[in-house]
């Protein structure tokens, strides 16, 4: 089949794959706050010795950029920072409390919203404050999230002397039109300067986020941004697919859906980008995000240590991930939980000194199998079933081997070349939740 047609095909709403089940299909009528608590203690007790995660969601911006999917609180009013980690603190409190020791951290990443929203003095006090209750591993690693415009050599500074080796930095794109149908600016001369003051402090691996299938974005002006980021030579890029998804984010309404690339036009600023990506010298790895050779994430798929978790691709797998803050996920590996969107209702459970969770999923023996068959697909590029594919898995194969996307023997999928553009469909073979329920209204963004 043609790439045009097959886009047509594929190009449908599908899920991003950050975990198994889905969001929308947790069953939290039958989750409660005990049974989370019990899944965080067996978890912790049964992989002591990998330690744990922590990702910690700091959800404030200065100005809302109209695209953004992610949850976010917008203010100028800094004085947001000090109960926001006040709560945090207490949040750990009461995890640590669960879990009966300090335990050893093998991952800390800060997310947001703008972790350098907050000054660098207070990221310093919540840091340190936290490590108070806890053990950094020797081989832990510490990043967070920075926008360009407002990380300061003194974040960078304070951060790496608390261990923080990484850091990712927002630039979606350069081109002037797009950023100001978007409504976010920085040049590549702050990227320039934040990423060459990072490099002479120690930082050893700094990520850019760019998004193809924004509002505006044409093939030369991508073109541009991207050659001008490969100029830096960041690390690691994470070349993000648009998901317009108005319904959640009313943001996205600022600008007309006339503006947004769609179908062979989105997938032709895909292949623009990745082909500038492959000739520079990135390798991708999973879905969305490219690295360089002498990343540990490119490593990582040679030793097979790739993992997938709600932050995106990591070589530090821990069966434990616990999410502070707004809207964070935590992840027991037989449990999900997830703490309420607002800050509002984040506070209002952290004063009545209980654990924010707002919903959540307890896996069962089925999710734990297609959660692996998922996982694979996503870090391993194949799977396989010990006693053969089972016969509906097998019956939504077969468009997918048909289409070459993948290929198929008795007991084992692998993803062809072609297939890797598509390994959110692929996935979706898997997932008996979304077959058994299909939604009536879209929940998910489009493949492409
Ligand atoms: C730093 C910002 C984050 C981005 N994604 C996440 C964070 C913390 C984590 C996340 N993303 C989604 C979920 C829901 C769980 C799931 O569906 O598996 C979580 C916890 C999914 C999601 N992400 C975006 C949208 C629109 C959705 C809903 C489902 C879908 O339509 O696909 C947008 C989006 N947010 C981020 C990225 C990179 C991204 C899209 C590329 C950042
Ligand atoms: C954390 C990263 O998530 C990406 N991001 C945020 N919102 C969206 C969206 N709607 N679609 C795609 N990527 C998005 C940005 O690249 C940001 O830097
Ligand atoms: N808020 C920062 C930025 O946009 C970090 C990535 S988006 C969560 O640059
Ligand atoms: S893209 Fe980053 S800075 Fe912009 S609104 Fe989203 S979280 Fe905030």
């Amino acid at each position: 089949m043609e790439t045009a047609s097959l886009l047509k095909k594929y190009n449908v709403a599908v899920p991003r794959y950050t975990s198994y089940p889905t969001v929308p299909y947790w069953d939290n009528e039958n989750f409660n706050l005990n049974d989370w608590k019990q899944n965080v203690i067996k978890t912790y007790a049964d992989y002591k010795q990998e330690g744990i995660s922590l990702y910690i969601h700091l959800p404030f911006c200065e100005s809302l950029c109209t695209y953004c999917g992610c949850n976010t609180r917008i203010t100028k009013n800094h004085s947001v920072e000090q109960p926001y980690i006040d709560a945090l603190l207490q949040e750990w409190k009461m995890y640590v409390a669960i879990l009966g020791e300090t335990p050893k951290i093998k991952e800390l990443h800060l997310g947001g919203g703008t972790p350098t929203f907050f000054s660098a003095e207070n990221l310093e006090v919540l840091i340190t404050i936290l490590l108070q209750n806890a053990e950094l591993s020797a081989d832990a690693e510490l990043s967070f999230e920075a926008h360009p415009a407002n990380t300061t050599p003194a974040h960078l500074k304070i951060l790496y002397a608390l261990g923080f080796s990484r850091l990712s930095l927002g630039i979606q794109d350069f081109d002037p039109k797009v950023q100001f149908l978007i409504n976010r600016f920085q040049t590549p001369k702050e990227v320039a300067t934040v990423t060459s003051t990072a490099r002479e402090i120690g930082y050893t691996s700094i990520n850019y986020d760019l998004i193809y299938g924004l509002p505006g974005q044409t093939l030369s002006g991508l073109n541009e941004t991207i050659n001008e980021s490969i100029a830096m030579k960041p690390d690691r890029i994470a070349f993000y697919s648009y998901a317009h998804v108005p319904w959640l984010k009313p943001g996205q309404r600022h600008y007309t859906e006339k503006d947004i690339p769609v179908g062979d036009e989105k997938f032709a600023l895909y292949q623009l980008g990745r082909n500038l990506l492959t000739e520079a010298g990135y390798r991708d790895v999973g879905m969305d995000h490219f690295a360089l050779k002498t990343d540990s994430l490119f490593e990582a798929i040679n030793t097979q240590k790739l993992h997938r978790n709600f932050m995106g691709y990591t070589n530090q797998h821990t069966h434990l991930l616990i999410g502070l803050g707004v809207s964070s996920i935590s992840d027991a590996w037989t449990a999900f939980a997830q703490n309420p969107k607002t800050v509002e209702a984040y506070f209002d459970k952290i004063q009545q000194g209980q654990l924010p969770i707002e919903k959540g999923h307890l896996l069962t023996d089925e999710d734990l199998e297609i959660r692996n068959h998922i996982l694979n697909i996503m870090c391993r590029e194949k799977t396989s079933y010990q006693k053969g594919i089972p016969a509906a898995v097998q019956g939504r194969l077969k468009p997918l081997l048909v289409d070459e996307l993948i290929t198929v023997d008795d007991t084992e999928i692998k993803i062809t070349a072609r297939g890797k553009s598509f390994l959110r469909n692929i996935c979706m073979a898997f997932d008996e939740k979304l077959w058994l329920k299909q939604p009536k209204t879209q929940l998910f963004s489009s493949s492409i």
